[in-house]
């Protein structure tokens, strides 16, 4: 593979071959050998092959129940309840077309005002359509949590607005309860498989709307049932987050945690409410504070008030690389700002948003990542820490996920190749990353 060499986009650091050097010296003169045959690259204990992506142990923050389906599933519970509007009927066409559409912001030109956003949205009538039962709330979450797990994801915080479900009678209670069952039936059979994985759930009150006290209440009457936080999500244009702020001060009176949608298809002001007037803990995207960072031509970095102090309050950003490209929020992956983030140090975290809309999987995410800007398994076991340390669940239960899970699950993959080489392993690899692209 070439990311190896390969230079950071504009706004990323550069990566020389120092800095992606194998840390073992003795691995780096025999794989050097290898790197000198034609057709081959250097492949160090580091390297983030797709199949050591995979493998790797990784951290989801923000990604959303409704955006994250099997196109074959929405497809039989759209046959189950009678629902006839789908575009498409074959699971194939019906995962294309989610895509395609969710993609169609990105080909506008130009700043559209937070158009992308909008209609990368209006893809969700459809999967919310179908999951408006007890039955298809607990088989969707439960499949996801059992995705997820064989992609080796080892923790998840999974969103979705429980008021989009209520359409066939179901009560809030209800819809909480029947995802919280799917997830542990989810974990359970992600365990028969061979593979471990918690999930939390995040409670979502829709911006533009008016529940979010209520849903706020409930998020804090499940805190110990399955539910470990709050968010809202929703088009950000002409609904800032202030217009929620009895939701937040509610939950911050109860010493509960949330998270909000801010700086996607909005810039500064909208990520500036998010922190100082309602008191996020987190930002969901918050790519745009970029527009706060300026490079000069020196390559000297200045950081604006707002950057500032989101670096030094460790703010972390759920950053969503394949939706931002989607909606028009960064232009491509190499000129992704997490590129600039990650190398100013800023609490940033990797995340999928819509799997379905998107096409991605937390494996994907990090293999675009490794092509774009050549990290390693160390920047991909940085970017886990750091989601796992932005978790909601308490910290004692962080420590020991990032102890005795992460760590070891990076220690033990870069260890590989030392018996690899004993066997006599060319050590070689090629292509893309990105796994199942
Ligand atoms: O990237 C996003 N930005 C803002 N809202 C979103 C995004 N992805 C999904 N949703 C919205 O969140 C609801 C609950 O899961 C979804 O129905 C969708 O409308
Ligand atoms: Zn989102």
């Amino acid at each position: 593979m070439q990311s190896e060499n390969r230079h950071a986009g504009e706004t990323g650091t550069p990566h020389t071959a120092a800095e992606t050097a194998p840390r073992a010296g003795a691995g780096a003169a025999v794989r050097a050998a290898d790197a000198a045959r034609p057709g081959t690259a250097l492949v160090t204990p580091a390297t983030a092959t797709a199949e050591r992506i995979v493998r790797a142990p990784k951290v989801l923050l923000h990604d959303h129940l409704d955006g994250g389906l099997r196109p074959s599933t929405v497809i039989e519970l759209a046959d189950a309840v009678g629902y006839r509007d789908l575009p498409e009927t074959e699971p194939g066409k019906l995962a294309e077309w989610f895509r395609e559409a969710a993609d169609s912001p990105a080909k506008a030109q130009g700043d559209d005002g937070g158009k992308g956003l909008e209609r990368y949205l209006e893809t969700f009538a459809h999967t919310c359509a179908v999951m408006q039962t007890r039955d298809a709330l607990f088989r969707v979450a439960a499949e996801c949590a059992e995705d997820l797990a064989a992609d080796g994801v080892v923790y998840a915080e999974i969103r979705y607005a429980p008021e989009q479900h209520l359409e066939a009678g179901l009560s809030l209670e209800e819809v909480v309860e029947a995802v919280n069952e799917g997830f542990r039936e989810g974990e359970r059979r992600a365990l028969a498989a061979g593979n471990r994985i918690r999930v939390g759930a995040l409670l979502t009150a829709m911006r533009h709307a008016a529940r979010s006290l209520e849903i706020a209440e409930l998020a804090n009457r499940y805190r110990d049932l399955g539910v470990v936080g709050f968010d809202i999500a929703g088009a950000e244009a002409g609904f800032p987050p202030t217009r929620h702020l009895d939701a937040f001060e509610y939950l911050k009176r109860e010493n509960n945690h949330f998270t909000i949608h801010a700086g996607e298809a909005f810039g500064l002001p909208s990520i500036w409410q998010a922190l100082q007037w309602c008191g996020a803990d987190r930002l969901g995207h918050g790519v745009r504070l970029i527009d706060d960072i300026h490079v000069a031509e020196d390559g000297t970095v200045k950081l604006g008030r707002l950057a500032s102090y989101v670096r030094d309050k460790r703010v972390p950003l759920e950053l969503c690389p394949t939706s931002n490209l989607q909606t028009g929020a960064a232009p491509s992956y190499e000129r992704h700002p997490i590129g600039l983030l990650r190398a100013l140090h800023f609490r940033v975290t990797v995340n999928t948003d819509n799997r379905l809309m998107s096409a991605t999987t937390m494996s994907r995410e990090f293999g675009h990542l490794v092509d774009a800007f050549g990290y390693t398994l160390d920047d991909l076991e940085w970017i886990t820490v750091n989601s796992m340390k932005s978790a909601f669940i308490p910290f004692d239960e962080r420590l020991a996920m990032i102890n005795d899970v992460i760590k070891p699950g990076y220690a033990e993959l870069k260890a590989e190749w030392l018996f690899q080489h004993a066997a006599g392993s060319s050590g070689v690899a090629s292509g893309s990353a990105t796994p199942g692209a």
